[in-house]
């Protein structure tokens, strides 16, 4: 078993992956939107070799088989995707899995796959996604870690640095972020703030174990360019501008 960071990174692209994970980020996921299959791979594929590099835990968002097929130990499946995925078949290849849960019955289909966390949100208004729960609040917090005991407890959906005190009094075991990260004026900094403000919470997490870290290097694709001249997996330098999921 492995401890689970407290802090968890998620972003859109192995470019987000490759400027923030080499500052100390050792959980992060890749949730990728609406990109086809090969410029996945290849994001998948960078992004699984830059945490190998830096001994982070990688989990892929959405897409197990590819997941699987890549060699990557960790998926994150939401509550639609779980009743379409082969979970036997995710087990038998030895990754680990966290579910995302948004009520009570969501928390009862999740516990039945017996995943390696539990994620509750929003706990409060996040501005990268329309969601159609209204906001858990730090309370419901506390309810969901008493309802999952031991299992790692995710909280994610607004939050910030300064509201990591009372995520983590309420009971949760790790903080998941994006915006209060990646919509940042200085996003290397922020980082930093999440990891130095997460120290105190290390060790309560643990699940699984981190084959991407010990894993060998497989090589990356790089395509030159998608076909119709979308953004680049291989595209390095600047930060991908932030994407606005909303509407
Ligand atoms: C840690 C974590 N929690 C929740 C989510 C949301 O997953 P999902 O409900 O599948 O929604 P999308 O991410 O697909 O928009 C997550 N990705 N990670
Ligand atoms: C991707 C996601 N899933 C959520 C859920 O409640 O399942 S909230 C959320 C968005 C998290 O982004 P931010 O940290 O910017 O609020």
């Amino acid at each position: 078993m492995t401890r689970l960071d407290p802090f968890y990174l998620i972003v859109d692209s192995a470019d987000w992956i490759d400027r923030l994970v080499p500052i100390g980020v050792n959980l992060v996921q890749l949730r990728v939107k609406d990109t086809p299959e090969y410029e996945l791979r290849c994001e998948i594929r960078r992004a699984r070799e830059t945490c190998r590099r830096n001994g982070c835990r990688l989990v892929v968002n959405d897409y197990w088989r590819l997941a699987i097929e890549e060699g990557c130990d960790f998926v994150h499946l939401g509550q639609e995707d779980l009743v379409e995925a082969d979970v036997p078949a995710i087990r038998r290849a030895g990754l680990s899995l966290g579910v995302s849960t948004h009520d009570e019955s969501e928390l009862e289909a999740a516990l039945a796959a017996k995943p390696d966390y539990v994620a509750l949100g929003p706990v409060w208004p996040t501005i990268l996604k329309q969601m159609k729960w209204a906001p858990q609040t730090p309370a419901r917090i506390a309810t969901w870690k008493r309802a999952v005991g031991d299992l790692p407890l995710v909280a994610i959906g607004g939050v910030t640095v300064e509201r990591l005190p009372e995520v983590f009094a309420n009971g949760a075991d790790i903080a998941a972020v994006v915006t209060d990260i990646t919509r940042n004026a200085d996003p290397e900094a922020r980082t930093r703030e999440w990891i130095a403000a997460t120290r105190g919470y290390v060790g309560t997490a643990t699940r699984g174990t981190p084959a991407s870290i010990v894993g060998a290097a497989t090589p990356l694709c790089l395509p030159a360019s998608p076909p119709q001249g979308g953004r680049s997996a291989a595209s390095a330098g600047a930060p991908p501008a932030p994407t606005n999921e909303r509407g």
